[in-house]
C-alpha cells in the first residue's frame, strides 16, 4: 500500500485520498494509475528490450501526454533497479543523499517500491510507492530516494531534459531551469 510516514511524529497515513491532499499542498503530486493494464511478463520483467519498453510507455500514452501537456515534460524513458543493475550500490549512495533538482523528478512505478522522502516545512515526510504509483517531486524541493527490502524498482521517468535531473546537493544552490 502506498503510504505516508511522519517521521517526527511517526504517524502514518494510508488514505489514497489523504496522501494525495496532503501532498497537494506541496505541490508534490501523487496518482495511482495501477498496473492491471499491463501483461504480467512486462510487468515483472527487469531486462525490457527496446520494443518491451516502448509497450509499456505506449499503455500509458494518455496519462503521459495529459502530464506532458499541463506541466512541459517532453519526453520519457525506462529507470530500472535492481540486483543486476552495474553499481547499484554507487547508484544508490547518489540516490540517498539529500538533493533538488531544476526539472520535477516524475516517476511512474511499474514494478517494485522505494520510499521518497520529502523535506516539507522542515519536516521529513516519507512517500512510499510501489507499482501502479505515480510521484512528482516538483523542482527544487528536497528529497532523496531509498529502495524498500525488495531491493528493486522499475519506473517510467517523465522530463524536460535529462540535465534537469542533475541532483544539486546544496540547499542554498537555487539554480533554475532557466540558468
Ligand atoms: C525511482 S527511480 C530511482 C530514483 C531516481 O531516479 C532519482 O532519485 O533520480
Ligand atoms: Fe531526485
Ligand atoms: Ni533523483
Amino acid at each position: 500500500m502506498p503510504r505516508l510516514v511522519f517521521r517526527n511524529s511517526g504517524k502514518v497515513v494510508e488514505d489514497i485520498n489523504e496522501i494525495k491532499s496532503f501532498l497537494d499542498k506541496y505541490g508534490v503530486l501523487y496518482e495511482r494509475w495501477g498496473v492491471d493494464r499491463l501483461p504480467q511478463n512486462l510487468i515483472e520483467n527487469y531486462e525490457l528490450t527496446e520494443e518491451e519498453q516502448k509497450a509499456i510507455i505506449d499503455a500509458y500514452k494518455e496519462e503521459l501526454e495529459r502530464l506532458k501537456k499541463e506541466k512541459g515534460y517532453i519526453t520519457e524513458d525506462i529507470v530500472v533497479l535492481s540486483e543486476k543493475t552495474p553499481n547499484l550500490e554507487n547508484l544508490l549512495e547518489k540516490f540517498k543523499k539529500e538533493h533538488h533538482h531544476v526539472d520535477d523528478e516524475v516517476r511512474f512505478v511499474v514494478h517494485g517500491s522505494g520510499v521518497f522522502p520529502l523535506k516539507l516545512d522542515g519536516e521529513i515526510v516519507e512517500v512510499w510507492i510501489e507499482a501502479g504509483d505515480l510521484i512528482v517531486v516538483p523542482a527544487g524541493t528536497r528529497h532523496w530516494f531509498e529502495l524498500d527490502e525488495n531491493r528493486k524498482i522499475k519506473c517510467i521517468r517523465v522530463f524536460k531534459t535529462p540535465a534537469g535531473w542533475e541532483a544539486i546537493y546544496d540547499e542554498n544552490c537555487k539554480a533554475t531551469m532557466k540558468d
